[in-house]
């Protein structure tokens, strides 16, 4: 028996709910093989109100994970949190040299809530080395702006501005996630291919334990790809996929509720969405 192969370039949430965590949960969900090359641990301060540190890991050993990992032939890459424009260059030069098509980048830039960049170079590096491998990009609101030069989209017609933009840096296809934060009713993301903007809509959950649903997502379309899926069927599934992984987020501790990364098997057929061209 053999299995698809997917690599995870991303962080590790101690915690378990995102990161490589969510990745590599989601990944077995969706029944590929995956992999990890690991950029940054982060971990929370129980005695500080959870409280996140971050412990950068040296290039070279970053480099070295991509070599191994790559060296096997993997079906399909997804980034996530790249702390450094040095480590998003390595990511998108490994990523070059595989020749994959099968390129999911979230452009991760801050952790739920925060809104400052966690290094302003990052943004324009991620422009330059990683849009133009992307098969898609998954940004969510803010970090559609960031990538886009524009303010933090509020409405479906500003998320169509920034989706042109993002396209143009040379990404092929861009889904941008209005979440909770999207002034509609629905937990709306935008679908653009460079032809056509499609609305995909679901149930907004109201939760605090969403923690992990972006990374979960992502992983859910690279998985999806791998599969053999083509882009919008991708999205759309994983679109299913995070919605009933939100429905039955549970609580960790006080500070922290993550996704159920196991909906797929458990809960599927239980969310609906609906498409909508605009
Ligand atoms: N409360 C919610 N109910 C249902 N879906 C949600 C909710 N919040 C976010 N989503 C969906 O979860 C996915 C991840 O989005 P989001 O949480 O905004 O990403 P990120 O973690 O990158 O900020 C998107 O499909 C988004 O629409
Ligand atoms: C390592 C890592 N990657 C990514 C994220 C982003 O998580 P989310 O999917 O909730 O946006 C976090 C947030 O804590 C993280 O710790």
């Amino acid at each position: 028996m053999t299995m698809k192969k997917t690599l995870t370039i991303a962080g590790s949430d101690t915690s378990g709910g995102a990161g490589i965590q969510a990745d590599l949960k989601t990944f077995q969900e969706h029944g590929t093989y995956g992999m990890t090359a690991l950029t940054v641990i982060v971990t929370m301060d129980p005695e500080n109100n959870w409280n996140h540190n971050v412990y950068s890991l040296p290039i070279d050993v970053l480099q070295a994970q991509l070599n191994t990992a790559l060296s096997t032939g993997v079906d399909a890459i997804k980034t996530g949190m790249l702390s450094t424009e040095e480590v998003i260059q390595t990511a998108g030069e490994a990523i070059t040299a595989s020749g994959l098509d099968h390129v999911v980048i979230d452009p991760v830039m801050v952790c739920k809530g925060e809104d400052e960049v966690l290094n302003p170079g990052n943004v324009g590096a991620m422009v330059q080395y990683l849009l133009p491998k992307a098969e898609i990009v998954t940004p969510n609101l803010f970090e559609a702006g960031q990538l886009a030069g524009i303010k933090t989209p509020k409405t479906v017609a500003d998320m169509k501005v920034a989706a042109e933009k993002i396209h143009a840096h040379g990404a092929r296809n861009v889904v941008i996630k209005g979440g909770k934060q999207l002034e509609h009713d629905k937990a709306a993301d935008l679908f653009y291919d460079g032809k056509s903007f499609i609305l995909l809509e679901a149930e907004k959950t109201a939760t605090y334990h969403n923690h992990g649903a972006g990374c979960t997502f992502a992983a859910a379309i690279t998985a999806n790809l791998a599969n053999g899926l083509p882009v919008k069927e991708a999205v759309i599934e994983a679109k299913k996929f995070v919605s009933a992984a939100i429905a039955n987020g549970w609580k960790l501790n006080e500070y922290v509720g993550p996704v159920m990364h196991g909906a797929k098997n458990r809960f599927e057929g239980t969310t609906e969405i609906t498409l909508t061209e605009v």
